[in-house]
């Protein structure tokens, strides 16, 4: 099932000139909590304020997905709060749909479609009379019983938004967010806490928005689901973006030929007993968890056959064993260090 109408209005609009949002040389500083101030001096500008977004360049085009990656604190919803009109940046420049966010008309906004995090939904309605009162604000909104249908809000209407699962508001904040059918669409973790067959809801219909034209920038912090769905990745660190561009292209980044071999068999295993060319070849070999073992690098036929004739010389094959490119979280582990923040 499609969502009906919506090709046929956002189709014209992929055509339109121009990215949907151009965010040039970013800057927005707070003033910095205590706790922050004292842990993270290194981290203050001379005035003594925390620069949380610091000269981020980014673009969102339409017809594609987008998605903002970074660990916690890492400046993406300020960055996106900013891009919204929602934050008055320090330094740099916004065109949200050509225009300036800031102080931007009604039909400006009637063209962006925002999810938050919270869901910002009130919280005493019930979720198809909120929908259908959201709807009365467009010109031309989406068929809404097809919608609520379409992402199983019609099973729990009964409850008010309060008493919802968080995995049922996600999906009402969802229909809100589309319902006016958006040229630009901004998704705050649009799968955190959804069950697999909302999930693939979720992702469909992402998907077809896409297709009808819509720009979509989303973060997320599930990165099978960002590998999944976006064709465009920008990925920053502390304020900054450290790694953009296509997926393929961020995939392909620091190597083309970097591959992962997971495999379990005894404990303790060191790389030369049964690679002894492997660390010359720049392999690395980490024992993930007791008797789990991860080989990364440039991983050739013969590093394969070294591996089975080890085995071959125990008795014994690896209970599993798999082979496979570089995913995006190791990707955005390399970048972004293990270190909790
Ligand atoms: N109003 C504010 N006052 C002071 N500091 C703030 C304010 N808003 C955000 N920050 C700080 O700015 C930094 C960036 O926060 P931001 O919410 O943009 O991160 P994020 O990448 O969206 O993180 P998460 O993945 O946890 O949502 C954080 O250190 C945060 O504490």
């Amino acid at each position: 099932m499609t969502i009906p109408v919506l090709s046929h209005q956002n189709s014209a609009r992929a055509s339109a000139p121009g990215p949907a949002l151009l965010i040039n040389s970013l800057v927005k500083e707070f003033k910095p909590s205590k706790e922050f101030a004292a842990k993270n001096p290194h981290r203050l500008t001379e005035d003594g304020l925390h620069r949380a977004v610091d000269g981020v360049n980014l673009t969102i085009n339409r017809g594609e997905v987008t998605v903002l990656l970074g660990a916690n604190g890492a400046g993406k919803t300020t960055t996106l709060a900013c891009a919204q009109g929602l934050l008055k940046p320090d330094g740099g420049s916004v065109e949200l749909l050509g225009s300036s966010p800031w102080g931007a008309s009604p039909e400006l906004r009637s063209r962006v479609g925002i999810m938050l995090q919270d869901g910002g939904l009130p919280q005493h309605m019930r979720p198809i009379p909120l929908l259908r009162h959201i709807a009365r604000m467009y010109a031309q909104p989406l068929d809404l019983d097809a919608l609520v249908k379409r992402l199983g809000i019609d099973t729990f209407n009964g409850t008010t938004v309060r008493r919802l699962s968080g995995g049922q508001k996600q999906r009402v904040a969802l229909a809100a967010a589309i319902i006016g059918q958006p040229e630009l669409l901004f998704l705050d973790e649009p799968t955190a806490g959804l069950d697999p067959q909302s999930r693939s809801v979720v992702f469909d219909i992402i998907s077809e928005l896409r297709d009808a034209g819509v720009a979509i920038a989303l973060t997320t912090h599930l990165l099978d689901d960002a590998q999944r769905i976006a064709d465009r990745v920008f990925m920053i660190k502390r304020g900054t973006v450290v790694l953009s561009g296509s997926m393929a292209e961020v995939l392909a980044a620091g190597g083309k030929n970097q591959q992962t071999l997971t495999f379990t068999g005894g404990t303790g295993l060191q790389l030369v007993d049964f690679l002894p060319q492997a660390q010359s070849d720049g392999l690395v070999l980490l024992e993930k968890a007791a008797g789990r073992y991860e080989i990364s690098g440039d991983i050739k036929p013969h590093h394969l056959v070294a591996l089975t004739n080890y085995w071959q010389k125990l008795g014994a094959i690896p209970t599993e064993f798999t082979l496979a490119p570089r995913t995006l979280e190791d990707i955005f582990l390399e970048l972004s260090g293990n270190e909790i923040r």
